[in-house]
């Protein structure tokens, strides 16, 4: 583990480039199975879960004995658990409810905005390498809030085609039972195209790995929205002498063992302090059941000093990480001045797990950079907003000869006259 020290502005690019495997090869895959699914439907799906997650399947879909079993197996600590992280992620996300926004913009022109659900949602949840059941709550809880109707969930079956009982238990609980057996590209290509037994949906929501998250992009080219790209886990840590080395190593490594391809960043104005964090996580390592993937993880990774405040938050800033953990003398400091950051953990007592599972803010959020133009999932990525207006005669009066100088001026005649034959009958 090498210290980069006071990186000059030019070079912040390359170092903090993602390690992310050959783009154009995971395209020319994606390509190749979204071809293949739209022309072939289940067939073509049906081979690629073969292929990729070794499972044999007839159906697709789990059905409701399967959905009953799963839940009995799951011990009742966990559920507990489970229910108290659903009580939380749903608190937060209920209280993102806005009210109707209603304004008078001049007498008798009444404008307004209202959310409605969107109709038909597909919700990912990642079971490569671990059955995430937690992101089941964090697309599930604010989808149900929003009142989307029609949602499905695709998640990759294990090699006896069964998918993990704690995803089945929690998507139980939070009411989803249309449960497809389907991961990876052929998941996102199913929910893009529609098969025989896969509805065609309207936005797809859900992280997962680079073959997942470029599926996700190719698939708005077929009219269908996403959330946004969220790929492989990533944790920039900013921290000073007055932080815990232990937890701050401890709080990498957890984004580490995600996955090969995650990549943690501690960010000091302390080089001892570094060397400390980097002692904790050899020490840390070898205990952990995913040290060959943390490892990989951790030898992608970054460990840079920044002698000044002011350039460490440039530097947060121009990365834009998915988590950004801030535990210094001066955390009023990055709070207050972080542009780009999917979400943000302040203190020696916030580890970034607690957003990943149970303190209530959703833990689906944009990577690769994209924190700088994208948020996270939140209750408005379920809803659009439509406007609304209703003029009165008095108000046509107000603003008719404006919108008639105006669509005069563009050139566009029945514009103004849509306007002229009313103000005419009112006059
Ligand atoms: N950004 C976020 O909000 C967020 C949240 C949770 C998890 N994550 C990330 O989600 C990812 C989960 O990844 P995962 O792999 O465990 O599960 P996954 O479900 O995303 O991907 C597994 C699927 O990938 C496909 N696949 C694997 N190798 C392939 C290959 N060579 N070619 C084509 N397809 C292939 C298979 O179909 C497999 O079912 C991790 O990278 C994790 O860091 C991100
Ligand atoms: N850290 C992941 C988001 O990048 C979310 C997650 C789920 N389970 C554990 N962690
Ligand atoms: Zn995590």
């Amino acid at each position: 583990m090498k210290t980069i020290i006071n990186p000059n502005r030019k070079i912040w690019a390359s170092i903090l480039k993602r390690p992310t495997q050959n783009m154009e090869n995971i395209e020319l895959t994606v390509n190749q199975i979204f071809d293949d699914v739209k022309r072939h439907g289940d067939a073509a799906i049906k081979k690629y879960t073969e292929l990729f997650d070794g499972a044999s399947q007839q159906c697709n879909m789990v059905t409701e004995e399967e959905m009953e079993l799963a839940s009995n197996l799951v011990l009742e600590e966990l559920k507990r658990a489970i229910k108290l992280a659903k009580s939380n992620i749903e608190k937060f996300h209920q209280a993102q409810k806005t009210d109707k926004l209603e304004v008078e913009t001049t007498p008798g022109v009444v404008c307004w905005q209202e959310k409605r659900p969107i109709e038909k949602i597909g919700l990912y949840i990642p079971g490569g390498t671990a059955p995430l059941f937690s992101t089941v709550l964090m697309l599930a809880i604010p989808a149900t809030i929003a009142g989307c109707k029609d949602i499905v969930l695709c998640t990759p079956p294990n090699k006896e085609g069964k998918v993990a009982n704690e995803i089945l238990y929690t998507a139980k609980l939070c009411g989803i039972d249309k449960i497809y057996k389907v991961g990876g590209i052929q998941a996102i290509a199913g929910m893009t195209f529609g098969t025989k037994t896969m509805p065609r949906i309207f936005k797809i929501f859900g992280p997962g790995n680079q073959f997942v998250t470029v599926a996700k992009q190719l698939a708005t080219k077929y009219g269908v929205a996403i959330d946004m790209p969220a790929g492989p886990s990533e944790l920039l840590v900013v921290a000073d002498q007055s932080a815990q080395a232990a937890y701050v190593a401890s709080d990498l490594l957890s984004q580490a063992e995600h996955g090969v391809d995650s990549q943690v960043v501690l960010v000091s104005s302390s080089e001892a302090f570094i060397k400390r964090v980097q002692n904790e996580i050899s020490k840390q390592l070898l205990d952990l059941p995913r040290k060959a993937i943390a490892e990989k993880a951790i030898s992608n990774s970054k460990f840079i000093y920044m002698q000044q405040e002011t350039d460490a938050l440039d530097l947060i800033n121009a990365y834009a990480p998915e988590h950004l953990i801030i535990a210094t003398k001066n955390n009023d400091y990055f709070v207050d001045n972080i542009l780009n950051a999917g979400s943000v953990f302040i203190g020696n007592y916030t580890p970034e797990s607690a957003g990943d599972y149970a303190s209530g803010t959703n833990h689906t959020l944009p990577t690769n950079g994209f924190s700088n133009v994208y948020s996270g999932v939140n209750l408005d990525s379920f809803t659009k907003s439509i406007t609304f207006q209703n003029i009165s005669k008095q108000g046509l009066k107000n603003i008719g000869p404006a919108i008639e100088l105006m669509a005069e001026a563009e050139g566009l005649q029945a514009h103004k006259n849509a306007v002229s034959i009313r103000l005419k009958d009112i006059s």
